[in-house]
């Protein structure tokens, strides 16, 4: 898509005083994101860097263009678990306390380049320890970068708060660990805690002294569920984990009837009946942390005109926008705003809605989340509708 391209805002959803939606405006806009993957996220040329300075030889080329074209390439599999193996590069050359703390920087530097005023970015401690770093070690290394990262950003005059999310990986058995983990971090940036990983096969239950060590702690989760499979997972997320949030939940539509021939880009859908599941999750406001071109890359979704966020946000559960992997999207956050705009014709009142909605549900205390709604968000829409 060419930066420049601007699209025609819908006929009476903003008046002539209105900046246009576009790539470009939507890259000013405040922008806040829940499901960001920190080893899907790396610069092409950092993995190069690192690979280099770590004698990793597996790289598929040390070419920063085709390596970040490959990413994308490879993640485009229409599977998660063929999805997912593409991580195994980026986590190769994040095993050392510069290299993670590299990374946390250059996220943040990325996303406050990108119009993200807040962020949770979420990684997996347990995949990093491969040349002898404790869990600790990863951690401290992370929170390092993630301040650097704050304190530049800062100075450069594009303020971002972030806070860390660690994931316990599902298939594995260290979600106590992780959880224990999250807890000792909660004073430092730690603000929560997610699983991810292959989804079918490894159910949210299969942890389930995580989430109770969690709950007992006062410390809050999100759960990866309704991604690759079905209904049932998001079930088990919120019924039997008790998941603050949901990582994708697109399934949830599989909860929904619409009237016969409804197209999924309308802007109402009078007449849709919601079974028990979705109706709970809409009316306990558990935001659904949806992220398009990823849902399209593992074939969560067949393709974006069919994907549920409309529907669900004309429904009004709690949509949020994310990006999931933006290096194996090749994508951003306004980039993912934009794509939603061109689909759905969205236009800044839907955005600072989605914004809202995802500051409403992030981890941090309620004060911090007022704080950047009314002093960031807010203000920020006022100038772009006019
Ligand atoms: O969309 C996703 N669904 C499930 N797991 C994911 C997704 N994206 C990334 N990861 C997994 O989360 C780990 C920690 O960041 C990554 O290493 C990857 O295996
Ligand atoms: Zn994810």
């Amino acid at each position: 898509m060419s930066p420049d391209s601007a699209y025609v805002t819908p006929a009476g959803s903003a008046d002539e005083s209105s900046v246009p939606v576009s790539p470009t405006t939507l890259g000013l806009a405040p922008k806040v994101l829940l499901h960001d993957h920190l080893d899907g996220g790396l610069r092409p040329a950092t993995i190069v860097d690192l690979a280099r300075e770590s004698g990793y030889p597996d790289l598929p080329t040390e070419d920063p263009v085709q390596l970040g074209r490959w990413f994308v390439d490879n993640a485009n599999a229409g599977s998660l678990v063929r999805y997912l193996r593409t991580f195994g590069h980026t986590v190769a050359v994040m095993q050392t306390a510069s290299a993670l703390r590299r990374v946390a920087f250059e996220c943040v530097e990325d996303l406050a380049a990108d119009g993200v005023v807040y962020a949770e970015v979420r990684f997996a401690p347990e995949l990093h320890l491969e040349k002898g770093l404790s869990l600790d070690e990863v951690v401290s290394a992370v929170l390092a970068g993630f301040a650097d990262g704050q304190r530049a950003a800062a100075a450069a005059g594009r303020p971002i708060v972030v806070g860390c999310l660690v994931t316990a990986m599902r298939h594995a058995a260290r979600s106590t660990e992780i959880a224990e983990l999250a807890v000792r971090f909660r004073r430092d940036g730690v603000v929560g805690f997610d699983i991810a990983g292959a989804e079918a096969g490894n159910p949210p239950t299969r942890h389930l002294d995580a989430f109770d060590y969690l709950r007992a702690n006062t410390m809050r989760y999100t759960i990866h569920a309704g991604e690759a499979f079905g209904l049932p997972s998001i079930t088990e997320a919120i019924g039997y984990c008790g998941a603050d949030r949901l990582g994708h939940g697109v399934r949830v539509i599989d909860d929904v009837v619409l009237p016969p021939g409804a197209d999924p880009a309308a802007t109402s859908f009078a007449g849709a009946q919601l079974g028990d599941v979705a109706n709970y999750v809409r009316d306990k406001r558990i935001p659904l942390e949806m992220c398009p071109s990823s849902n399209v890359q593992t074939g969560a979704v067949a393709n974006l005109a069919s994907h549920p966020f409309n529907i669900l946000a004309r429904l009004r559960f709690r949509v949020t926008v994310n990006t999931d992997n933006r290096l194996m999207g090749d994508t951003t956050m306004s980039r993912e705003c934009a794509l939603l705009a061109e689909q759905f014709g969205y236009g800044w009142a839907d955005f600072e809605r989605f914004a809202v909605n995802a500051m409403k549900s992030a981890f941090i205390p309620f004060d911090k989340r007022m704080e950047l709604i009314d002093g960031v968000i807010k203000p920020g829409y006022a100038v772009l509708i006019g």
